[in-house]
Parts: structure tokens; C-alpha cells; sequence
């Protein structure tokens, strides 16, 4: 028997970074996807290893499931119902096994995320052999929440497989977990997130597990109902980043400039509650949605003038910033910053010809540009191959 998970990334509109510090972000998670598939030996088959393949990096990772139970501390069963933590005792440990799997040093940056695999794997799963397969249409650690999908397709996979979910293995196609087991997922996924982001304010997570738009403020969240046509190009610079790294900066700054920042935090948390108000009323004529959109410009300019004052952007965003600039166009960061991608909103009026221009003049710099689709479907499962 194969289960199968899929998990969206996200985009975030306003608010990422001061939603880490209690403050309101707008998300909306995209067409595009990180797959989980796990497939169980038989006993025939002799294979007492865990293994990890990640498909499109071209990597394998195997763990004798003898080795694993020396290093981890069992756990107890119940505990899938109630996520936990990674203790200090099982950081160590799962660091070891990870080591030994000598990650390319090309690639240590995957060492976080084979960690959450591993944490997630033992403490939802056990100590049972099985092949992890996992692929993923998003670009790795570019601000598009590849972290979380990969953590909420994980979850959702290994779940599918407890006894603490119901569902039809003979159903074909993609199917949905109900409510108390998305809320499961999205608890496990952001244990998972805590391995790879250090502090994760839980956004990323929850839009991957739910899907739609949202608002998110102190691990709440409210679901924004849209009429309003919301296209957004997608930039990458493809300059790598770290949202650990970049998290735990501006919260260094935030221990240095403690009333400066808590200012620019409030100031996000405003135009995230402004920018979700707007999304969500209803549009009426063209007009309407060109004061609309003209508005949203505004106050991604706005945000994006504060994520600079948090220290986040980067001489490669500020090209995009400038480039778009030129057709008038409004440009913010999107993610943790530092480089990764960028969102410049496309307004419902602006001719295709202008459109392939901004995205000609973006490639020329080296850059690579995208339009996904915004607020589609959440986490989803299917089965294939006999129990
Ligand atoms: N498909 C995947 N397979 C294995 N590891 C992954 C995968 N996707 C993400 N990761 C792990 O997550 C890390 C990237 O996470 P990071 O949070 O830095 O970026 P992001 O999630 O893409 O961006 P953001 O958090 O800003 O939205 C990778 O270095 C890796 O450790
Ligand atoms: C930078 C951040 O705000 C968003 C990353 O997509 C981190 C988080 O909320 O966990
Ligand atoms: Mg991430």
C-alpha cells in the first residue's frame, strides 16, 4: 500500500516576520506543491531501513531502524494524538543519525529538513521500516513556505496511516482529512516547523494545511472570503537564504531597538488588518477594483519599507523593486526575505504586452518569473495498491 500527501506553499501578502512578534499577516497558499508518498515493505521483502529519497535533488538517506531505536528514546503511542516538541536530548540524537549520512556540504541546508523528517517520522510512525519519497515543485528555501509544505505533507501522510484517522484506502483520488485531523497535522507540521525555522509563528503551516486565504495572528486564524481578482507575479531572485537565520536577526533587533521595532511591528499589524478589510469587501466595477488595487499597492510599498527597516531585504530585491517601479508596478518581499522571492502585484488592467516586458526586463537580470495561482485547495490525500 502507497500513501500519497500533498501540501501547497504559500505566499504571504503583509505581516511576515512581525506575525513571528504577535502581530496580524495575510496569506494565501498557491498551486503549487511538495508530494509525500510512503510505501511499507512486506516481510519478504527483508528491508529493516527507514529511508528518505528526495527525488528532484537526487538524494537517498537509509537508516537501519535497528540504529535509530538505539540513538531515539521510544515513544509513546499516545503522544500522536497530543504533538510535542524535539527534546534537547532527541535534537542530539537525530543530529548524530543525520550526520552520518554525510549530506553533501552542496546541500547541508537540507540537514534541517531531514531532521523534521526524521522527529516527525519516529514520533507520529514509530520504529516500522518504510521508503519516504518525496518531491516538490517549489523552490527550496526561496520564501514560498517549502519548509512548511514539506512538514504538513509529511504529517498528513504519516497520519493517513494511524489509527488516529478514518479513511477510505479504497477511494480514488484525492480526498480530505476533517477537521480534527487538519488541526492534528497542522500541530504536527508546526513541531516540524520548529525544527527547520527555530521560531515559527505558525503561518506558513496552517495555510499549507487549510489552503484559501487567511489571516493569522498568535496561532489564530480567520479564513478571508475574496472576490476581488488578485493576480501577483512571482520573482525569484535565486538568491539562497535561511528563514532561521533571518528570523532570529530581526529578533536580535528587536532586543536592541525594543520601542523602535515594536512601532514598526504595530505599523505592520495596521496594514495587514487594512489589506485583508480591502480584499474581502466586495467589488462592484472595474473602477472599484482599480482604487482597490492601487490601495493594495500602497500598502505592500508600505510593508515593504518596514521589512527593509527590520534589516530583511536584499540589493537583489531592491533590483525587482526598481525594475517594476518603472511600469509603475508595486513590489514587497515575500517569505523571510533576505533574497528568495518577491511579489509584484498585477493590476486586472495592465495589457499582457506590459506584463511580458516587466518579465523580460526581470529575466535579463537573471531572475526567474511565475504567475501561480493564489487561495486553491489545502492538504489532500490518496491511496493506491492493496492494504
Ligand atoms: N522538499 C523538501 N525536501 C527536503 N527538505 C525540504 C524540502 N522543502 C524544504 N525543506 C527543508 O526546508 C529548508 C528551507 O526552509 P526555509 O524555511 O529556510 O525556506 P522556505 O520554507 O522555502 O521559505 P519561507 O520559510 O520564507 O517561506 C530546506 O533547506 C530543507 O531543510
Ligand atoms: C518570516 C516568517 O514570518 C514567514 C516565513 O514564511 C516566519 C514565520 O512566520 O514563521
Ligand atoms: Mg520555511
Amino acid at each position: 500500500m502507497e500513501v500519497r500527501a500533498r501540501a501547497p506553499g504559500k505566499i504571504i501578502l503583509a505581516g511576515e516576520h512581525a506575525v513571528v512578534h504577535g502581530c496580524t499577516a495575510v496569506a494565501a497558499s498557491i498551486d503549487l506543491y511538495t508530494y509525500t508518498s510512503l510505501r511499507f515493505p512486506t516481510p519478504s521483502d527483508n528491508d529493516d531501513t527507514l529511508k528518505l529519497q528526495l527525488k528532484d535533488i537526487g538524494l537517498e538517506f537509509s537508516w537501519p531502524v535497528v540504529r535509530i531505536k538505539e540513538l531515539l528514546p521510544e515513544m509513546d503511542s499516545h503522544a500522536i494524538s497530543s504533538p510535542s516538541s524535539c527534546s534537547f536530548e532527541a535534537i542530539k540524537a537525530i543530529a548524530a543519525l543525520v550526520e552520518e549520512q554525510n549530506i553533501p556540504e552542496a546541500n547541508i541546508g537540507l540537514a534541517s529538513g531531514v531532521s523534521a523528517f526524521l522527529w516527525l517520522y519516529t514520533s507520529i510512525h514509530g520504529y516500522k521500516p518504510a521508503k519516504a519519497i518525496v518531491t516538490s515543485e517549489l523552490p527550496l528555501g526561496a520564501g514560498l513556505g517549502s519548509s512548511a509544505a514539506f512538514c504538513v505533507a509529511l504529517s498528513a501522510a504519516l497520519l493517513a496511516v494511524s489509527d488516529f484517522v478514518k479513511l477510505e484506502f479504497s477511494h480514488q483520488g484525492w480526498q480530505i482529512f476533517g477537521d480534527s485531523e487538519l488541526e492534528l497535522v497542522n500541530k504536527w507540521a508546526f513541531e516540524g516547523e520548529k525544527i527547520i525555522h527555530g521560531k515559527p509563528s505558525g503561518i506558513d503551516n496552517t495555510v499549507s494545511t487549510y489552503g484559501n486565504m487567511i489571516k493569522f495572528k498568535s496561532g489564530e486564524l480567520t479564513c478571508i472570503k475574496t472576490n476581488m481578482p488578485l493576480k501577483m507575479l512571482i520573482t525569484n531572485t535565486k538568491v539562497g537564504r535561511n528563514t532561521k537565520a533571518l528570523v532570529a536577526s530581526v529578533s536580535e533587533r528587536t532586543m536592541r531597538h525594543s520601542n523602535a521595532m515594536s512601532s514598526v511591528f504595530n505599523a505592520v499589524d495596521s496594514i495587514s488588518n487594512e489589506l485583508a478589510t480591502i480584499i474581502q469587501s466586495p467589488v462592484s466595477d472595474d473602477l472599484a477594483i482599480t482604487e482597490k488595487e492601487e490601495k493594495l499597492g500602497e500598502l505592500m510599498e508600505m510593508n515593504q519599507g518596514l521589512l527593509q527597516c527590520m534589516g530583511v531585504s536584499h540589493a537583489s530585491i531592491e533590483t525587482v523593486i526598481r525594475t517594476t517601479l518603472k511600469y509603475k508596478l508595486s513590489t514587497k518581499l515575500t517569505g523571510a526575505g533576505g533574497g528568495g522571492c518577491v511579489l509584484t502585484l498585477l493590476p486586472t488592467l495592465l495589457s499582457g504586452a506590459v506584463v511580458d516586458k516587466v518579465i523580460a526586463e526581470l529575466e535579463s537580470c537573471g531572475f526567474q518569473c511565475f504567475i501561480a495561482g493564489i487561495g486553491g485547495r489545502g492538504l489532500e490525500i490518496s491511496f493506491s495498491g492493496s492494504s
